[in-house]
């Protein structure tokens, strides 16, 4: 059965022979590793080659942390993040903490900003509850994720001990290199290594997101299930027609050219606005490079149409729409009927909710599309971790295509590291000197 379908609904797209064969050809230099950055390929067969041996480490130490703690603190920023929070709130209940008995243990994530208000509540907030600690980051370095571990590692030392702690904080990161990994062999946390060939937005389906995700209790191997569908069905060799990577690459591909530059990921189920965020780096950080790139925004409808709605109807000509629409919700709400029907809705009486959100989905395709926005729309049956697994490697496969058509290497980030040059250097970090007697002169 298929999980995922995408069909470029409402765009002017003919897709030559010519450009069928170049995105395959992409895809031929994802497999055999002979394009740019071809030593970060190593997410390419990763949902295939997960071992069973090291699927149960992650489960077993997950079980582990779900007996310790009521709350694991996630500690990460971008991909070490991202995934794991994509695929925590699609499925999770939103209202979990106010149900008697919510569901445990909470996952909370930490170092993904700067702001002292949100580490101070963070803090606040798990006073009286029991603590535990998974830090990821590959390189071990990054400052967001380092600054929050050691303010919460402090709190887990302070509340129960040095020797406790070492229970209580897990670390995913390199094999050998980065302060977190020297850090992690001192004190003797458990580890969880990120391949060398797997960089952060590639990582979700690697101990990045696994350990996080099962430690929440969600079924990680649904998720790799799914994700190893799609695996086969964009494998080297699979003709155009059946390869809905290739195809989704090839059209945005043609839409760029065409001068549509910002491509909005559009959802009507609120519970995917951090797949979405997700999305952003992955497609953000992988073409946005060498003064080329769509760029990737996102908006959850019909919340959006009331505010991002009328741009995308008439502003600027340069957008297209990709809608992750989902098949069927998981639970059933049906419109009574009013005898004095005030509000005028009756004639919605007997209706499903999902049922009006489908109408408004077509209805605003269709709205956009006459107003010169391109749409494309990608199918997923429901919001399980299986259909999940099969849309992160669809989109991680389409954004490697994408790249090599673009012409960029789509793993690597060199961009990312002006605005670290220039806090270390206001910040005063040893060897930044001369950077910071540069800006001061700009002040
Ligand atoms: O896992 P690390 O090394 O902390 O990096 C986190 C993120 O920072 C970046 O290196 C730059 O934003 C991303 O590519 C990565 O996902």
């Amino acid at each position: 059965m298929k999980t995922l379908s995408f069909d470029p609904i409402r765009a002017d797209v003919a897709i030559t022979e010519k450009e069928k064969s170049a995105a395959l050809h992409a895809n031929a230099l994802l497999h055999n590793g002979q394009g740019a950055g071809n030593d970060f390929l190593g997410w390419v067969g990763l949902p295939s080659a997960l071992g069973e041996e090291e699927l149960q480490a992650i489960e077993t130490e997950a079980a582990r942390l779900r007996d310790l703690a009521e709350v694991i603190l996630c500690i990460g920023i971008g991909g070490s993040y991202l995934g794991a929070r994509a695929v925590y709130e699609a499925l999770s209940d939103p209202f979990n903490l106010l149900h008697e008995h919510p569901a445990k243990p909470i996952l909370l994530f930490a170092g993904q900003n700067l702001s002292e208000d949100y580490l101070a509540r963070l803090l606040a907030a798990v006073e009286n509850r029991s603590i535990a600690a998974i830090v990821i980051s590959k390189s071990g370095t990054t400052t967001e994720p380092a600054i929050a571990f050691r303010l919460i590692r402090d709190e887990i030392e302070h509340r129960y001990g040095r020797k406790e702690a070492a229970r209580r904080i897990v670390a995913v990161t390199d094999r050998s290199r980065g302060a977190l990994k020297t850090l992690a062999d001192r004190e003797g946390y458990r580890t969880f290594v990120i391949p060398d060939d797997v960089g952060g937005r590639y990582s979700v389906l690697t101990p990045v997101g696994l350990l996080p995700l099962a430690a929440a209790g969600i079924d990680i191997r649904s998720l790799l299930a799914g994700a190893c569908e799609m695996e086969r069905a964009t494998a080297d060799g699979v003709p155009f027609d059946e390869n809905p990577a290739a195809r989704y690459a090839a059209v945005r591909n043609i839409l760029y050219q065409q001068g549509f530059m910002i491509e909005i990921l559009a959802s009507y189920e609120p519970q995917l606005q951090y797949l979405a965020e997700w999305w952003k780096q992955l497609f953000g950080e992988s073409e946005g490079k060498q003064g080329r790139g769509i760029f990737p925004a996102s908006v959850t409808f019909t919340a959006d149409l009331h505010s991002m709605g009328q741009y995308i109807q008439e502003g600027e000509r340069t957008l297209f729409e990709t809608v992750v629409s989902v098949a069927a919700p998981e639970h059933r709400v049906k419109i009574g009927s009013d005898p004095d029907n005030l509000d005028g809705l009756n004639f919605l009486t007997g209706k499903r909710l999902s049922e009006i959100n489908h109408t408004a989905e077509l209805g605003v395709s269709l709205a956009h599309a006459d107003g010169g926005v391109p749409n494309l729309r990608i199918e997923i049956p429901r919001i399980d971790a299986r259909s999940l697994g099969t849309l992160i490697y669809f989109f991680e496969k389409a954004c490697g295509i994408s790249g090599y058509l673009l012409g960029v290497n789509p793993f690597d980030q060199p961009g990312v590291e002006a605005y670290k040059k220039n806090m270390f250097a206001l910040l005063g970090k040893p060897g930044y000197e001369e950077e910071a007697e540069k800006l001061r002169r700009k002040l």
